[in-house]
């Protein structure tokens, strides 16, 4: 009798909803070898072979086998374990996002799937520098010194990935390995981070401190789901807190992942680390070298990678046993992605949390309102630690109001900080400590405006001003990356020298403090200028070296940072965030301002904050100054409770795109015909987005709202399953979205 090949699922990592049926594969001896669910797999797409991962559930025996294509190979690498299969249908059913693409995140990295033979890879030569010399004579092309600098800055790289990332052809490398000054070696193929040191001890803790402790302690080896909030002041510990919970988790022999809202900024957080468990974390984020990031997903799916730190991405990955999972500053908006797959990392990793049986701790001085709310229900636990540790005080914060204390003109121009703030940072400075000066606006000047015809500087390809970076004499677009050099004249009207700046970015404040502060080591701490992990770590180092006492930063300067001499802070607009009809703009003001506050006397020395306001009545003002981080958040839980607005109601935005606005507009028109009726739920919309033009695509919005007890995933699904988009127009749903923009 003939028997029927046998099939299975596989779930390809492609903007596709469901697994295909494949054939199993032949072995050797003729017969089919039989996988098991979660291993991955090669399997041809069309006419390109791509990775995917058996899937559960039966492939469909009624598919007519002609149509079958056979799995090319199966990866070496461990199964894709059940929990974290699950999770991506979670999430993908939550985001209303393609099963593959968010399978696409956990295999993010193909080479890892490949068969590990041993690799040959290039590093800076052990005697490169003694070749100094011979380097000067050869006279190092300014290719060969792109690849000096890349291996310079890591070693580890293939030959084809160190040409493609320094720009260079191969023959470049070829060159310089000749030459003596790289030099290859290869690489065993067991990949693997060294374990924390197990008789490492942290600080002796407070009893506050101890009793966090010891329950999240107690979490951990209960290896059961459960969310904390670790609700505590700024420099309080929470750090010190959860470091036990992690030696915990080691000790189980379980993993630990910590996610970080920007990982590229926490060489302190790293630093502190090491000195705890003596040896570094594995690091997940976009700028680890393509040989580290196969290392570490493989170490990470085989359990030799003990602890994580990472970026969001980091949740994503296919840890062996997961036994904690911590989520720092976990009210921070950075843990939204918005692009491809639209998802919260923070929410995410409690779902993750769930699936591993372990506990999520969610760490903050000022916890999101919708964590709060779940703290309130009963959902989540809280854990508080009420002081700073060692009896820092918490800085006074003083609100200056510009409409009285107007700064005085500068020679050179308009001047943005006042008399109170200009006093205060010249005591700071006289008593021999540190003063920050904090703006979120990075670049010199926000509008450039010709004063003859009053034309303003837009990017050509989004609703946008062009900012000025006066450092590079240029012009961008903050929102798509668009750069021209700063005109002469005025495109407009042509006058000559009519173009002027208008507001402050950091750079003007540097200008100012410069000139009015001679004497103080000013510098400037802004993403664009922090350009590396190492960047940032020299200039943190430079503080705390006190060779800097004027910093003046946007808002990489809040997060996390601990200068014990730092005892000023001054906010040169407190109002920036408040405006732009986002439905967290307060929120975010307060959590961002508070956390600036927070870096003022941490140590011995008592801090002060200046908030520079035209607004003082405003609640976030009022409850910064008061201190009472509560009550602004019993405020805001009013007014939004009043609008229906999350946490205590639901949105979905939907986002349509495409580069012919008529086409654009003729779509959402269907789409705004369609609208179906409900109870408890309305769709709003189509409105023109606030950036109505981006990257040169026209972009129109609706809004889902909902009450707390409906999902406006069905709603999305059912309304725009109706109308099919033409191929040149874009759909694309935010679950639960933070931007509005
Ligand atoms: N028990 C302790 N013994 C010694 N030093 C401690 C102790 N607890 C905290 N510290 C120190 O106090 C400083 C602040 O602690 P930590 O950074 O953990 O606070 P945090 O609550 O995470 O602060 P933030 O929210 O502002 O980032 C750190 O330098 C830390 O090493
Ligand atoms: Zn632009």
């Amino acid at each position: 009798m003939n028997k029927q090949p046998l099939r299975c699922r596989v779930q390809v990592v492609l903007p596709i909803e469901k697994p295909y049926d494949y054939l199993l594969p032949y072995g050797t001896d003729g017969a089919q070898i039989a996988l098991e669910p979660g291993q991955v797999v090669m399997v041809p797409v069309g006419r390109r072979v791509l990775p995917g991962v058996v899937w559960d559930g039966d492939a469909d025996e009624n598919v007519p086998l002609k149509k079958l294509k056979e799995i090319v190979s199966v990866s070496e690498v461990p199964p894709l374990r059940e929990e974290l299969r699950k999770f991506v249908e979670w999430v993908a059913n939550y985001t209303l996002s393609p099963q593959g693409s968010v399978l696409k995140m956990a295999l993010s990295v193909p080479q890892a799937l490949e068969d590990q033979v041993g690799q040959k890879l290039y590093r800076l030569s052990g005697d490169a520098l003694s070749k100094e010399g011979e380097r000067e004579k050869t006279r190092l092309t300014s290719a060969r010194q792109k690849v000096i600098d890349v291996v310079t800055n890591s070693g580890g790289w293939t030959s084809a990935d160190l040409a493609r990332e320094a720009g260079v052809s191969s023959s470049v490398v070829k060159g310089l390995e000749k030459l003596g000054m790289i030099e290859s070696y290869f690489e065993a193929p067991d990949f693997f981070f060294p374990a924390p040191v197990s008789d490492a001890v942290g600080p002796e803790l407070s009893p506050d401190q101890k009793a966090a402790a010891d329950d999240l302690v107690s979490r951990v080896q209960g290896r059961s789901f459960s969310t904390v909030v670790l609700d505590g002041v700024t420099g309080s510990g929470k750090t010190e807190v959860y470091f036990e919970a992690i030696e915990a988790a080691l000790r189980e022999g379980r993993q630990a992942l910590v996610l970080l809202p920007e990982i590229a900024l926490s060489s302190q957080w790293l630093d502190r680390f090491k000195q705890r468990f003596g040896v570094a974390p594995a690091e997940w984020h976009s700028d680890l070298t393509p040989a580290l990031r196969r290392k570490t997903w493989r170490a990470v799916a085989s359990g030799k990678a003990p602890v994580v730190v990472g970026a969001r991405s980091a949740l994503m990955l296919p840890y062996s046993d997961l036994g904690l999972i911590i989520v720092d500053e976990e009210h921070e908006g950075s843990f939204k992605q918005e692009d491809g797959v639209y998802y919260h990392a923070r929410d995410m990793a409690v779902v993750r949390a769930k699936g591993c049986g372990c506990p999520i701790v969610l760490a903050s001085a000022t916890p999101a309102l919708e964590t709060m709310v779940n703290v309130q229900s009963g959902r989540y636990e809280r854990l508080i630690l009420p002081g700073r540790h060692g009896g820092a005080g918490m800085p006074d914060v003083e609100l200056i109001d510009l409409r009285f204390d107007k700064p005085e003109r500068l020679q050179s121009g308009p001047g943005w900080l006042s008399q109170a703030l200009r006093g205060a940072i010249r005591q700071t400075l006289e008593a021999g400590e540190q003063a920050m000066l904090f703006l979120n606006r990075r670049g010199y000047a926000p509008l450039t405006l010709c004063r003859t015809c009053g034309h303003r500087l837009q990017c050509p390809h989004c609703t946008a001003w062009l900012v000025e970076h006066r450092r590079f004499r240029r012009l961008q677009c903050h929102h798509c990356g668009f750069s021209a050099a700063l005109p002469e004249t005025c495109p407009s009207c042509g006058a000559e020298d009519s173009l002027v700046p208008c507001g402050p970015g950091v750079e003007r404040i540097v200008e100012e403090a410069k000139l009015l502060f001679p004497e103080a080591n000013v510098a400037l701490m802004a993403s664009d200028t922090m350009t590396s992990p190492a960047a940032t770590k020299e200039m943190v180092d430079r503080i705390q070296n006190r060779e800097v006492n004027l910093l003046v930063g946007t808002q990489v300067v809040a997060k996390g940072y601990h200068f014990p001499y730092l005892t000023l802070v001054g906010v040169v607009d407190a109002d920036l965030g408040l405006f732009g009809g986002d439905l967290r703009a307060a929120e975010r003001t307060f959590q961002l301002l508070h956390q600036v506050a927070g870096r003022a006397g941490r140590a011995e020395h008592k801090g002060r904050v200046l908030l520079q306001t035209s607004d003082p009545k405003h609640p976030v003002m009022q409850t910064l100054k008061e201190g009472d981080r509560d009550k602004f958040l019993e405020i805001e839980a009013e007014t939004r409770a009043r609008g229906n607005l999350p946490p205590f109601g639901r949105l979905a935005a939907v986002i349509v795109s495409g580069p012919d606005e008529s086409e654009l507009d003729n779509f959402c028109a269907g789409l705004a015909r369609s609208i179906p009726q409900f109870d408890g739920a309305q769709i709003l919309g189509p409105a023109p987005a606030p950036l109505a033009l981006l990257r040169g695509k026209f972009r129109r919005r609706f809004l889902i709202m909902s009450k707390k007890t409906i999902a406006p995933q069905g709603i999305a699904r059912n309304w725009l399953s109706q109308l099919k988009a033409p191929s040149r127009i874009k759909v694309v749903v935010d679950v639960d979205p933070y931007s509005f923009l």
